[in-house]
């Protein structure tokens, strides 16, 4: 008989976070600076613990605030875009693409580990965060943990990943 399979969802209004972003796509088209107000959406699953939870909702909820708080009125830059150049100096973070030029004060960019900004990407990154932030806590018995960021009001990238790293 197929055992039970357990998974937590939290979703909640405190992870919208307001940010500025700008992708490529199709090659060479670069988007404009714009604004997108995210919505984040975080599971995981695993076995019931002596509480029958697969985690306190609460623990996941606080781990989730803590990213998306991160992101909230920032400008999201991607690291290892092969034509968006980031660089920064003490005060300010340029950004270039081909002719195009926009400066930020430091404390208003947060640079992520991705090559595009996309949904997928940014969820990719909390999904990284949230399970190296809670692994200690939540432990090893868990198997999976997704994150699901909401572009635009129902255009959601989302990203699986594994609890346990290679
Ligand atoms: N799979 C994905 N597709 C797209 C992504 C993405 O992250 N993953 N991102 C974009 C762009 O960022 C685009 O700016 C999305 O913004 P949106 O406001 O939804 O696009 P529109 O300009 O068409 O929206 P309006 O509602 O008309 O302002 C594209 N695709």
């Amino acid at each position: 008989m197929t055992q039970p399979t357990f998974r937590v969802d939290v979703s909640k209004e405190q992870f919208v976070f307001s940010a500025a972003h700008f992708i490529t796509f199709a090659g060479d088209i670069c988007e404009r600076i714009h604004g997108h107000n995210y919505g984040v959406r975080v599971s995981v699953e695993g076995p019931l613990d002596e509480n029958r939870y697969v985690v306190d909702f609460i623990a996941l909820r606080d781990a989730v605030l803590l990213q998306t708080q991160a992101l909230d009125h920032h400008v999201i830059l991607p690291r290892h875009h092969h034509e968006i150049k980031v660089s920064q100096d003490e005060t300010e973070t340029t950004v270039r693409f081909r002719e195009r030029r926009w400066v930020f004060p430091n404390e208003d960019a947060v640079i992520l580990p991705v090559i595009n900004t996309t949904a997928e990407e940014i969820a990719r990154v909390i999904a990284e965060r949230v399970r190296e932030q809670t692994r200690e806590q939540f432990g090893d018995a868990l198997t999976f943990i997704e994150v699901a960021v909401d572009e635009n009001c129902g255009q959601w990238g989302v990203c699986r990943l594994p609890w346990h790293v290679g």
